[in-house]
């Protein structure tokens, strides 16, 4: 191991270099996280469903141990560290206008592949983006992700968390869908659509209240860009357009001819059998668990977290 890269709620994250000398970033979990049920769970759905899934803007794992005291994932390393960080360092917390519609670009074409492949994330967020150093992104932390035809338990963040799911709702692809307008919108203007200084007034806002369209923050945005994230904030799913319908759209901004997102090598691997050490996971679904705090964005009130679900 030769350093440190980060800590979150579940594990640390430690940069290595694998067996063929390439630098990897390896998650190791916190020895509470081993201690408790439902944490350890999420950490092995984590490493299961990283393993599974093969796109080339879902993060890349490399291998890793489900379950156990040997627990761990081998991850591609992102030397930048989360987007919210890389954010978080900037002045006016903004990137150019072709490098934040590239990151969106790549964030929706995950989505589109998850979503066709029947499983909904339920975090997206900027500090689950990863983006390297010709500016390409992949969506990570897969700890909620779970697919429909499963069931799984629901959960997000406060801050991008879709109005149904704050009514107690089950998540969709439609509330990925939300998170991922409310990551357009941070993303292209530098402010977030909807904010409070308790749970209670994020839900609120969330619930009630109408973002500034961007079309009047950012005049020069592309249009239909402008009209699907305001559409994809709808208070009901069912107005919401698909991931692919705004990474087309994105695309098209950043002068480039859509093509169709899933390819037949795309598709996920079958399940890693060697993967835990006691055995496969029979099923994924009750893995997740409320999405962690964000230190770099966190307002200052304390006793309340705006990353975790009441
Ligand atoms: N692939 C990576 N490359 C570089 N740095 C990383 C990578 N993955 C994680 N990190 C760093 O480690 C930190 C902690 O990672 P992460 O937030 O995924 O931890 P976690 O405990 O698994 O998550 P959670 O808090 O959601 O339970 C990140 O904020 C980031 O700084």
């Amino acid at each position: 191991m030769l350093r440190t890269l980060g800590r979150g709620n579940t594990s640390q994250v430690r940069l290595a270099l694998n067996p063929e000398g390439q630098e990897v970033a390896v998650k190791l979990p916190h020895p509470e996280t081993l201690r408790v049920h439902e944490a350890a769970e999420r950490f092995g759905n984590e490493v299961r469903l990283t393993m599974q899934f093969k796109h080339p803007h879902v993060v890349r794992g490399f291998a890793g141990t489900a379950f156990g005291p040997q627990a761990y994932l081998s991850l591609e390393y992102y030397p930048d560290g989360a987007l919210s960080e890389k954010l978080a360092r900037m002045t006016g917390r903004t990137l150019p206008d072709t490098e934040a519609l590239r990151i969106l670009a790549d964030i929706a074409s995950a989505l589109t592949y998850l979503h066709k492949l029947g499983a909904v994330h339920q975090d997206v967020k900027t500090q689950n983006i990863y983006v390297n150093e010709a500016g390409r992104a992949a969506l990570g932390d897969l700890g909620n992700t779970y697919f429909l035809s499963q069931g799984g338990k629901v959960s997000g963040s406060p801050y991008y968390m879709a109005p149904e799911i704050y009514h107690g709702e089950s998540s969709s692809s439609a509330s990925d869908v939300y998170s991922l307008g409310i990551t357009m919108y941070q993303l292209l203007t530098g402010q977030r659509p909807f904010t409070g200084n308790t749970y209670e007034e994020l839900m609120i806002a969330h619930l009630t209240r109408f973002a500034t369209p961007l079309s009047h923050l950012k005049p020069q945005l592309a249009r239909p860009v402008g009209r699907l994230a305001e559409q994809a904030l709808a208070k009901r799913p069912t107005d919401r357009p698909s991931a692919d319908t705004i990474r087309r759209a994105l695309l098209t901004a950043l002068g480039e001819t859509p093509h169709d997102e899933v390819t037949e090598d795309e598709q996920p691997a079958a399940p890693q059998q060697q993967m835990g050490r006691h055995g496969p996971v029979a099923r994924q679904g009750s893995a997740a668990a409320p999405s962690p705090p964000d230190k770099a964005e966190q307002p200052q009130k304390r006793g309340w977290n705006p990353f975790k679900r009441k």
